[in-house]
């Protein structure tokens, strides 16, 4: 269980005088088991949750409680062995670093082909096409993403934040990614994943969907009871009035393998 207590966030004010303020005393629960989708505008702070969350950013006050323990002022690497993940909006890129390394490295051990091929198999890589390739900028965006999102599932931790998995990625492979996440969702194996996305296939598979707007909870409903209310299509869904079709970003060829 994830517990956020009182966090405020602060920076310099562009102007140079005081403080602007992007996460604002917010507390929080995400239980074990429990498939949350965080929404909201940009700019509402989404990223920046997270990246506290990870320990990428230092919280100007308040405390993180995972599982019982106070990891407020450990480092990523303490967080991450504590089963914090995170997979970045904008993954980085490893140069001379082959995505069959990186996968074992996010595992921790050497894993097996069957088992690469599984990971890359879930975010519709093929395995023979990727495995030796190196994790630099002869990839596509879409393409590190999707790897960066294989090394988070082969690492399999307790708490996984994934930052818009759903930027850059093509339809196709959207669609292989939303399984991915209904099957660990279905699981129900006591691990959570926060999704921080404007996806509605995404916002569906939710059992609690966050809406941030200025660094505060706006709201904290079903994804049924909110969709509506956020101006999604919600074919099926009672109660929405809205049919505007939501973008897909289709950037890339479908995968073959
Ligand atoms: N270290 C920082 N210094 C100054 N401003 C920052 C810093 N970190 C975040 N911000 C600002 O805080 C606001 C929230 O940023 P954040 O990336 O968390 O938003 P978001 O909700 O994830 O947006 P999006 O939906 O566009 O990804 C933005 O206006 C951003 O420019």
């Amino acid at each position: 269980m994830l517990e956020l207590r009182n966090i405020t966030f602060e920076v310099p004010a562009p102007d140079g005088t005081g403080t602007r303020r992007i996460i604002d005393d917010l507390s929080l629960t995400i239980p074990d088991d429990r498939f949350t989708v965080i929404t909201g505008p940009n700019g509402g702070g989404k990223s920046t949750l997270a990246k506290i969350v990870m320990g990428i950013e230092t919280p100007t006050s308040g405390q993180i409680i995972f599982n019982g323990r106070d990891v407020t002022n450990l480092s990523i690497t303490e967080r991450a062995n504590a089963g914090i993940g995170y997979g970045f909006q904008q993954p980085a890129r490893f140069k001379g670093m082959k995505v069959k390394k990186l996968l074992d490295i996010a595992a921790g051990k050497k894993l097996p082909m069957l088992a690469c091929n599984e990971y890359l198999a879930k975010v519709g890589l093929c395995s023979a096409s990727y495995l030796t390739r190196e994790v630099d900028k002869s990839l596509s965006g879409g393409e590190v993403k999707r790897i960066e999102i294989a090394t988070i599932l082969a690492r399999d931790p307790k708490l996984a934040i994934y930052d818009e998995p759903e930027a850059g990625i093509d339809l196709w492979s959207f669609d292989r990614l939303t399984e991915t996440f209904r099957d660990i969702h279905e699981a129900r194996d006591g691990r959570s994943i926060v999704i921080i996305s404007h996806q509605e296939r995404i916002i569906s598979l939710a059992d609690e969907v966050i809406l941030l707007v200025d660094g505060k909870i706006e709201a904290v409903d079903k994804p049924e009871v909110l969709m509506p209310t956020l101006g999604f299509v919600a074919k099926g869904i009672p109660g929405c009035q809205l049919t505007e079709p939501t973008e897909l970003h289709l950037t890339e060829i479908p995968t073959t393998c």
